[in-house]
């Protein structure tokens, strides 16, 4: 699936499986340390040149081995180093004991630490082995440097963020930097660990590629590697049905903007043929609005069974300003057993929030051909266990979502989570904040049907969506609406 390696995401336990298969293939793993702890330093050092005091924190495990490393490396180029200590440095195992044991400066009680201006703080409290909230002396001086508006960089991870969920256990460092190793982990993109990561840096300590491999999830950082290869070729010859027919249904009239900024979407993003299938009352505010996007009636289950005759209208977009209830529940079931290709969203999700296994049922015979696009209370709608569960992470609920609706789900919010039936996850990163303005979530929909029109495959075209939908909105600036943030829209071929 993935082409180069910055895109890999692995959690914690699998990194530390990694670290593991390492050691057992008789890789040193002090020489790992030595090199993690030295690639701190050198961030450091490059980041903050005119420090006063480097500060460096280290916890009771492998994290805190690193800090001693960093601290020995700090102070041999001359720079004034203060180290403190989380627990007792002498219970100190294995690779962290001899770090420790390398390191020349005698360390102090954390409780200890008066922060002062001038200092920088290197974090190596907890990163992969963080396994509850942090203690009280830990979100001490995680106050204490906040308060203080030190700079921070932390090693691995913020000390007190959940490398797999990204949640904050009780309290985190805000950094400025974070050096992360081999591949970076879900708690560096999924909110709000993304947030307390400043920039991240992913150090490779020498651990063959092979063995990250061997241990991957299927979770990968959203772009072109997840999915280049699935996207449409244009060529010379390319035919206006060829590229697909989108239809996207228009709610009432007092509410068809977002049908029509759907269907503008999906006509930028390919799709060949472009229409709006209207209630009847509707249809002259859509047609005083349309150009290049075509126009239909289509107001009962008897019309949709009309339309549905032509085989070429095979992918839908249901759900913007549709409204919510009987009509949209009967519309879906016909969508789905006359075999179409559906992007559900908004409303379409809401009209079946009482019964969700009716949509699940409806789509559940074959290849996934839905997409499922929620934020997070039309998430709760749809699978109410899921989003009440605080042991799951975002990916673990998009990922049990998809698999249950047989859909791909884009499970949106500024860290969307694509996720397919088979398991396959992505976490989006190149969303800008601008993206939260009424209507981007319509657009995105009207993005996805035109790559499903064009034949792509429900996942890809869920993550294929998300990534050029977050693109588009980088060029569009900080000032973008739904309207402008259409016309940046480029396809991808
Ligand atoms: N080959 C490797 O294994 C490498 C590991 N590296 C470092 O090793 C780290 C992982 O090391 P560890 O698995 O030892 O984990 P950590 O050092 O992150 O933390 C584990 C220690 O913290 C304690 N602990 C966890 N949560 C606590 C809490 N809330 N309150 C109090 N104590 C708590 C645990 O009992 C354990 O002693 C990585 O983040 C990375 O920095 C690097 O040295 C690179 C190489
Ligand atoms: N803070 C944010 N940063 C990045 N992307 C965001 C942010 N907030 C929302 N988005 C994205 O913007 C879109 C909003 O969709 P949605 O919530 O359906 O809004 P609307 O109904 O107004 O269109 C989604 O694609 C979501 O991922
Ligand atoms: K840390």
């Amino acid at each position: 699936m993935a082409r180069g390696h910055c895109n890999w995401l692995l959690t914690p336990s699998a990194m530390g499986e990694v670290d593991a298969a390492a050691a057992a293939s008789g890789i040193d793993s002090y020489g790992l340390m030595e090199k993690a702890g030295q690639a701190v330093a050198a961030a450091v050092l490059r980041l903050f040149p005119g420090a006063e005091r480097f500060v460096v924190l280290c916890g009771p495990g492998n994290n805190g081995g690193d800090g001693y490393v960093a601290a020995r490396a700090l102070h041999e180029t001359g720079a004034p180093v203060a180290l403190f200590h989380f627990g007792d440095p002498a219970t100190l195992k294995g690779d962290a004991a001899t770090a420790r044991s390398r390191c020349p400066i005698e360390g102090a009680p954390l409780d200890t630490c008066r922060p002062a201006p001038g200092d920088v703080i290197v974090d190596a409290i907890f990163g992969a082995g963080l396994a509850r909230a942090v203690p009280p002396a830990v979100a001490d001086i995680v106050q204490r440097v906040d308060e203080a508006g030190l700079p921070v960089v932390a090693v691995d991870l913020p000390s007190g963020i959940d490398g797999r969920t990204g949640v904050v256990m009780g309290a985190a460092f805000r950094a400025r930097h974070t050096v992360t190793f081999m591949t970076r982990k879900p708690g560096h993109l999924l909110l709000p660990g993304r947030m307390h990561c400043g920039s991240v840096e992913t150090f490779d300590i020498g651990i063959p590629f092979r063995l990250v491999e061997a241990k991957g999830e299927r979770l990968f950082v959203n772009g072109p590697e997840a999915w280049d290869a699935a996207m449409p070729q244009t060529d010379a010859a390319a035919h206006k049905f060829r590229r697909g027919h989108l239809t996207v249904f228009s709610g009432g009239a007092a509410a068809t903007g977002a049908a029509r900024l759907a269907a503008a979407a999906g006509l930028r993003a390919g799709a060949g043929v472009v229409t709006v299938a209207s209630p009847k009352e509707a249809v002259a505010a859509n047609a005083a609005h349309l150009t290049a996007v075509m126009l239909k009636a289509v107001e009962t289950e008897s019309d949709l069974a009309d339309y549905l005759h032509d085989e070429r209208r095979s992918v839908f977009v249901l759900g913007p300003g549709f409204g919510v209830g009987a009509k949209a529940r009967a519309f879906v079931t016909a969508l789905a057993a006359a075999g179409r290709r559906l992007v559900l969203d908004a409303d379409g999700i809401t009209a079946f929030a009482e019964d969700p296994q009716a949509l699940f049922s409806a789509f559940a015979d074959s290849v996934p051909r839905l997409v499922l696009t929620p934020h997070e209370g039309e998430f709760a709608r749809l699978f109410p266990d899921l989003a009440a569960d605080p042991a799951l992470s975002k990916v673990d609920r998009a990922r049990q979502a998809a698999a249950r609706a047989n859909a791909a789900v884009i499970y949106k919010g500024a860290d969307s989570v694509i996720a397919a039936p088979d398991g396959r996850a992505l976490i989006n990163g190149n969303a800008p904040p601008s993206l939260a303005t009424a209507g981007s979530g319509d657009v995105l929909a009207g993005i996805v049907g035109g790559l499903l029109a064009q034949g792509v495959p429900a996942f890809e075209a869920a993550a294929a969506g998300v990534w050029l939908h977050g693109d588009a909105a980088q060029r569009a600036g900080a000032g973008l609406t739904a309207e402008t943030l259409i016309n940046h829209i480029d396809r991808w071929h």
